[in-house]
């Protein structure tokens, strides 16, 4: 049973226990919330039943009855006390443990699935659905579940007690449950299309925020501000349908069973006159009347939540169901070669973007991967890397197949430098430490200095305390990548994979860039993506890729005599800078 709750409500191992001890203690409050109904009971059969039956006599005094309500009311205070401990308090733990265990999996997950996904729509699962769970989880499900149970465990015992009365308070019952069984039929639909309209309003803001500039600098405000409306208007019609109609099937069922009270007034009456029951016990169905359905009341309150359970569980069921990478993380190549052989490559299935790549990139060499935009160039870099795991052939790191390493322990031993360079809201020293987070300051100035960033950092205001803002706004173009390289150094691993700088950076720039990048690949294996002929002649070994095929392979003096792609490319390249001389 715990498994299936575990599966069923996506919890923990503890989360499941937890629940079941909420859900215990919830049918426990249940019942001992019908203790004033008990104390009504028996004060009036005490105190009535003389009244109707002279020759019975009053049992216990007013002091008794006193000490009743007390104890009564203690034992009811403990037991709602550990209800709330039991299901508000552990839900939050249990919340907590969600959150960790999504993220953690988003962790395992490829490298490449944060590039597809869209992110706004996995923090909103890990915060958002997280919350809303919360609130499901401490109001709705456990009572729903002790509901159900307190009901039966009650009916039982007063159906001994007089099943025409028990009858006429619970024959409502099933009905208020058909109501329920239909909404939820009715509502699913609506539920969903609302829950999917919020996402894709969140995500246009996100979009917005992250590209504020481009909508500025385009003057697309009014259009994009058009449309969200759009989509906001869209949304509120729809959430406004949705709560109209989930209003209208709870009020039913509330309604129904105001007839459950209803149906024991006449048939308490009808009973009462025929003589089959006295007075007392009419009063006492009708004080239970009045309380036995506060528990479902409080159910239908949160039928909206409970609906919705099915569909952020979904959601967090298909987050927890994505194949993540692994692999063995004793992992010590003997050297830094990167073979790769007869690799296939698709991202979308039907779509080949590399075929039958082979090539070595050899320790303590540069390996310059050239060939026309789209071939197949940082593709073939990041499956170096496993962002991705490959269709077809092998990749190896010093003989080991790297899809068969975990993807942690892989990275240990690679520097990665690309264009798009992110960068913290944190001061420049800790953006470089991120290399080596252990790294003294000492450490880190030597490795600035050398990627030629000290000169820069020692004119801002704080110097290497300086806060960069949020992804390194206030830096430039080139301080940025130089920033990146003194990280790549502090990090010191052992392959080197880089993009080189396409953007018209200006001479004193590249130059700087380039010295670092020299100090950064000297005795490693170094695969860099290369734009400029000045990297590519100091290459040990060129691939040129074209179409997702190597086209031509050799060293740079080799490729030029066979006068095909690569040595057009340097021709193409030496005329456009005579253009610009
Ligand atoms: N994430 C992705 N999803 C789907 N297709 C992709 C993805 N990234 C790249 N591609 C496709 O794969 C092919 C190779 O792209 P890749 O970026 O590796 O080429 P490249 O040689 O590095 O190009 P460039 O020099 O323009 O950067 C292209 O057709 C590209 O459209």
């Amino acid at each position: 049973m715990f498994n299936i709750l575990e599966k069923r409500f996506a919890l923990t191992h503890k989360g499941t226990k937890d629940f079941v001890k909420g859900v215990f203690f919830t049918t426990l409050l249940d019942i001992v919330l019908m203790f004033p109904a008990v104390f009504v009971f028996l004060f009036l059969e005490d105190y009535i039943r003389p009244i109707i039956n002279p020759s019975a006599a009053i049992t216990n005094g007013l002091w008794y009855y006193t000490l009743l309500g007390v104890i009564f009311m203690i034992v009811m205070w403990a037991i709602a006390r550990l209800q709330y401990r039991s299901t508000f308090t552990t839900v939050y733990d249990e919340s907590a443990n969600r959150r960790i265990s999504l993220a953690e999996k988003l962790r395992k997950l490829p490298l490449a699935f944060f590039g597809e996904k869209n992110l706004s729509d996995l923090t909103s699962t890990i915060m958002d659905d997280s919350t809303e769970l919360e609130h499901t989880f401490s109001h709705a499900v456990p009572q729903m579940f002790a509901s159900i149970i307190s009901m039966v465990l009650i009916g039982i015992g007063m159906f001994f007690y007089n099943w025409q009365l028990s009858l006429a308070l619970f024959w409502v019952i099933p009905f208020a449950a058909i109501v329920i069984l239909i909404s939820k039929k009715l509502l699913h639909n609506e539920f969903q299309v609302n829950y999917q309209n919020k996402r894709d309003v969140s995500e246009q803001i996100q979009e917005g925020l992250d590209t504020i500039q481009e909508i500025k600098s385009y003057n697309r405000e009014d259009a994009y501000l058009n449309e969200l409306q759009q989509n906001l208007n869209i949304y509120e019609k729809q959430l406004i349908k949705g709560e109209l109609l989930a209003g209208g099937l709870v009020n039913t069922s509330q309604s129904l069973l105001k007839l459950g009270l209803a149906s024991v007034i006449i048939v308490g009456v009808q009973l009462l006159s025929a003589g089959t029951i006295d007075l007392f016990m009419y009063l006492i169905f009708l004080v239970i009347a009045s309380r036995i359905y506060s528990p479902v009341n409080e159910v239908f309150n949160n039928l909206a939540a409970l609906f919705y359970l099915d569909i952020r569980i979904n959601r967090m069921n298909e987050m927890e169901a994505l194949p993540i990478q692994q692999g063995k993380t004793n992992f010590k190549p003997e050297n830094y070669d990167i073979e790769f052989r007869n690799v296939c490559f698709s991202y979308q299935t039907g779509k080949q973007v590399l075929q039958n790549v082979s090539f070595l990139a050899k320790q303590g060499e540069v390996t310059a991967l050239v060939g026309p935009s789209g071939g197949g160039k940082s593709t073939s870099v990041k499956l170096a890397a496993r962002f991705w795991d490959i269709d077809k052939g092998n990749i190896l790191l010093g003989g080991y197949d790297v899809g068969t390493i975990d993807p942690e322990t892989l990275l240990q031993y690679y520097s990665v430098v690309f264009q798009d360079v992110v960068l913290f809201n944190a001061s420049v020293i800790d953006n470089i430490r991120v290399g080596k987070m252990d790294a003294t300051d000492e450490e880190v100035i030597q490795v600035a200095k050398l990627a030629q960033c000290d000169e820069f950092i020692c004119k801002m205001y704080n110097g290497y305390q300086t806060v960069i803002g949020e992804n390194g706004e206030t830096l430039s173009g080139g301080e940025r990548q130089r920033i990146s390289i003194a990280r790549a150094l502090l990090k010191n691993a052992p392959i080197v994979l880089l993009d080189e700088a396409t953007a018209s950076l200006d001479v004193e720039n590249e130059t700087k860039i380039q010295a670092g990048i020299s100090a950064l690949i000297k005795d490693k294996t170094v695969l860099i993506i290369a734009h400029r002929m000045r990297t590519v002649t100091n290459a040990g070994k060129i691939v040129v890729l074209e179409n997702g095929t190597v086209a031509e392979i050799g060293s740079p003096d080799e490729l030029k005599k066979q006068n095909g792609i690569f040595s057009k490319m340097v021709e193409r390249q030496m005329a456009v800078q005579s253009i610009y001389r």
